[in-house]
């Protein structure tokens, strides 16, 4: 919902404004309940989003915000795991993520962060639209994406260094994939399509491509797609105009992971508002010509390599970077199917799973 028309309930809006006063405090605490504007900005599944206003003719005393965005953690978060909810979601608890975004915040690579408490936070609001798929090819805009996710990448971050995030998750889905019984005709049909994959056998090929391919462990946002980056109001002849978002998914893992991903994310377009709810066009996935542009801006944010090595280097990141475009189509692929057995959200899920592994055996003649 737009949240425009929707009015929100008297304890949310209660909650709301006591957590705003006790956080941010100023003239947070010279309104009343009555004067306290709050709109709903989405109503996920897994968070819910408002905007938080004092009313305009009230100035902030000091440093303290005039408009925050209040998150509240969702009952059921879009936990990878079957059936587990918010507070058995192993490693990716809700406090590594907090801490996550408040380092990010203090660091000035995500929103700032404003108020904290157990059932979700306050952070900066940001005027802002996230980009479309069909932006992600924009040169401008692909060569910034591709300096912030180097900024990211740069991060020393107090998280566990083993890069065990892609094959303990894709692991861990196709465990759960094993055991699902489908019951909708339709979704059976699907499946045993799927099955001829023989995805297991195919798993293991995988795995060997990628320990043969050298890729560093960064720290990786993991989901650099169009719906995870801001373009900021006002910012329209910056080059500094984009910002990353949702670490929700963040961790240390192989930088190839993140160029790959990114990559596959040109091709789909989930804003596709008819059945299957998305819209795939493999031949968005970007050329040679367009994977050196982001590569070349991703390297610009380091300094003092040499020339003739700069060649030798680019080409071994275009490799890395399309066999791990590979794991992207297996991750998102098995994460599908299990959604599409678990999920509330209305969406092609087997279908999707079905594009991402089609394309995973098309690509893989290509790159491997
Ligand atoms: C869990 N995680 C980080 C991801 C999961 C799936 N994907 C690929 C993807 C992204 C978005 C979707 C669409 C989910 C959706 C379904 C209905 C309405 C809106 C979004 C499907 C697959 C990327 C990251």
């Amino acid at each position: 919902s737009d949240g425009r028309n929707v009015a929100v309930d008297p304890d949310t809006r209660r909650r709301a404004f006591s957590w705003c006063r006790d956080f941010l405090s100023g003239s947070w605490k010279a309104i009343s309940v009555n004067d306290f504007q709050i709109k709903i900005v989405s109503g996920g599944l897994s968070n819910l989003l408002y905007m938080c206003s004092l009313p305009d003719d009230v100035e902030p005393t000091g440093v303290e915000p005039r408009r925050v965005l209040l998150r509240i953690y969702g009952a059921i978060l879009q936990s990878p795991n079957l059936g587990q909810d918010i507070y058995c979601r192993g490693v990716d608890s809700i406090v590594l993520e907090s801490v996550m975004f408040a380092i990010l915040a203090e660091r000035e690579l995500g929103p700032r962060l404003y108020g904290i408490f157990p059932e979700g936070r306050l952070e900066q609001y940001l005027p802002s639209d996230r980009l479309r798929t069909e932006q992600l090819g924009f040169p401008e805009i692909s060569a910034e994406i591709a300096s912030k996710m180097a900024r990211f990448h740069g991060m020393e971050m107090p998280f566990n260094k083993e890069p065990k995030w892609l094959f303990g998750t894709i692991d861990r889905y196709m465990e759960q994939v094993k055991t699902i019984k489908f019951v909708r005709e339709a979704h059976i049909k699907k499946f045993n399509k799927l099955i001829k994959y023989d995805l297991p056998a195919e798993l293991e090929n995988l795995r060997s491509l990628l320990t043969a391919t050298p890729s560093p462990v960064v720290f990786c946002h993991n989901d650099v797609q169009e719906g995870n980056i801001l373009m900021l109001d006002g910012r329209e002849n910056s080059s500094d105009k984009l910002m990353l978002i949702d670490f929700e998914y963040s961790s240390y893992n192989y930088r190839g992971f993140d160029f790959g991903n990114h990559f596959c994310e040109w091709i789909y377009d989930y804003t596709y508002d008819q059945w299957p709810f998305y819209k795939a066009k493999v031949e968005n996935y970007p050329n040679r010509q367009q994977q050196l542009h982001f590569i070349r801006h991703y390297l610009s944010e380091r300094r003092g390599v040499a020339p003739a090595d700069q060649a030798r280097i680019e080409e071994d990141m275009i490799t890395e970077a399309n066999r791990f475009a590979l794991a992207s189509h297996f991750l998102w692929g098995l994460w599908s199917i299990i959604q599409a057995k678990i999920s509330k959200i209305e969406f092609g899920y087997m279908d999707y799973a079905q594009h991402r592994f089609d394309t995973y055996f098309k690509q893989k003649k290509l790159f491997s």
